[in-house]
């Protein structure tokens, strides 16, 4: 399969181009709303370790929730399955900043990976590893090789300033006892995370572990791959919000969104996947970022369905 990937990825390049700057850039965090949305990135790092990109895969994005992914596998890996003591791994069917199921859940959000589970998971992570600065950095730093991946403090910031939602949320799950910390800590480390600057290609190589099952690119694991299955499958379930089902549809992959643009894909045994295109769907998932990953896995065989 591999031989001819250069080829697939140039044919899916071309198959997305008519719809490149479609769909709406994120507009609640300032920042986000200024990139140009005329770009479109593809990555590939498969479990040998070969790389192939096509488009704008060398460009810098926000990973915004895709870092959601990150924080639920190293909170897994310190601390095993005590985080579903504060948060379900069921689909929401809502929105990723949704606040109405946390009042009738008591405090427990459906899932790691809205905003409100996410908040959850930074307060563990915190307690976990207190300080400034969150370790998610330090693991896609290591993972994609690249010393040189950071925070864009223009992000976070334009974020922390526009952020009466996830204070709320915060604020409520507070209000539950399920956040330990202080809202503005958690929020701060919150903040950061997504607003790691990451390009697809070491978006991709920064995944790839999920593709090992646990294994980390220094041949360490991080997961057990009895994890690592599972990480896979709460971002099949929960990784595109109120589009879960319409991912696994088209796609058929474990996924996770952000509304950056940016999208990571999991082949378990193959590969990882990394789209990137600024314009957003209703859903805040990338229109084209969607749009490619369908016609990838129909080039292919790996759908995992
Ligand atoms: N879906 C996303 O990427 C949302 C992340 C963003 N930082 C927020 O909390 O709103």
């Amino acid at each position: 399969m591999t031989s001819d990937l250069q080829g697939v990825l140039d044919e899916v390049y071309e198959a997305v181009r008519p719809i490149m700057g479609g769909g709406s850039v994120a507009d609640y965090i300032p920042r986000l709303a200024a990139v140009n949305p005329d770009q479109f990135g593809i990555a590939v790092m498969t479990t040998d370790g070969e790389r192939f990109a096509a488009g704008d895969a060398a460009v810098d994005f926000s990973i915004q929730s895709i870092s959601k992914v990150f924080s639920l596998a190293l909170v897994m890996a310190e601390d095993g399955d005590e985080i579903w003591q504060r948060v379900n791994r069921e689909p929401s069917g809502a929105a990723f900043n949704s606040l109405a199921q946390l009042e009738y859940k008591r405090g427990i959000p459906r899932n790691p990976f809205m905003n409100a589970g996410a908040l959850v998971v930074a307060d563990h992570l915190l307690s976990l590893t207190p300080g400034e600065q969150s370790p998610v950095l330090e693991f896609v730093r290591a993972e994609s090789g690249n010393p040189d991946v950071s925070v864009d403090a223009l992000t976070a910031a334009s974020e922390l300033s526009h952020s009466d939602r996830n204070s709320s949320i915060a604020h409520l799950l507070r209000s539950f006892g399920n956040l330990t910390n202080d809202v503005e800590a958690v929020l701060a480390r919150y903040v950061d995370q997504c607003a790691i600057a990451m390009t697809c290609e070491d978006l991709a190589a920064a995944g790839a572990f999920l593709a090992r099952r646990g294994v980390r690119a220094d041949g360490t694991r991080l997961l057990s791959s009895n994890q690592a299955r599972r990480v896979n499958a709460v971002m099949l379930t929960s990784g595109f919000y109120d589009a879960a089902g319409e991912f696994a549809y088209r796609v058929g992959l474990p996924g996770k969104s952000g509304v950056g643009g940016g999208i990571l894909a999991i082949v378990p045994d193959v590969c990882s996947i990394c789209v990137w295109g600024p314009g957003l769907d209703g859903s805040g998932n990338s229109l084209t970022g969607m749009a490619a990953l369908a016609e990838l896995t129909a080039r292919t065989d790996w759908s995992i369905f």
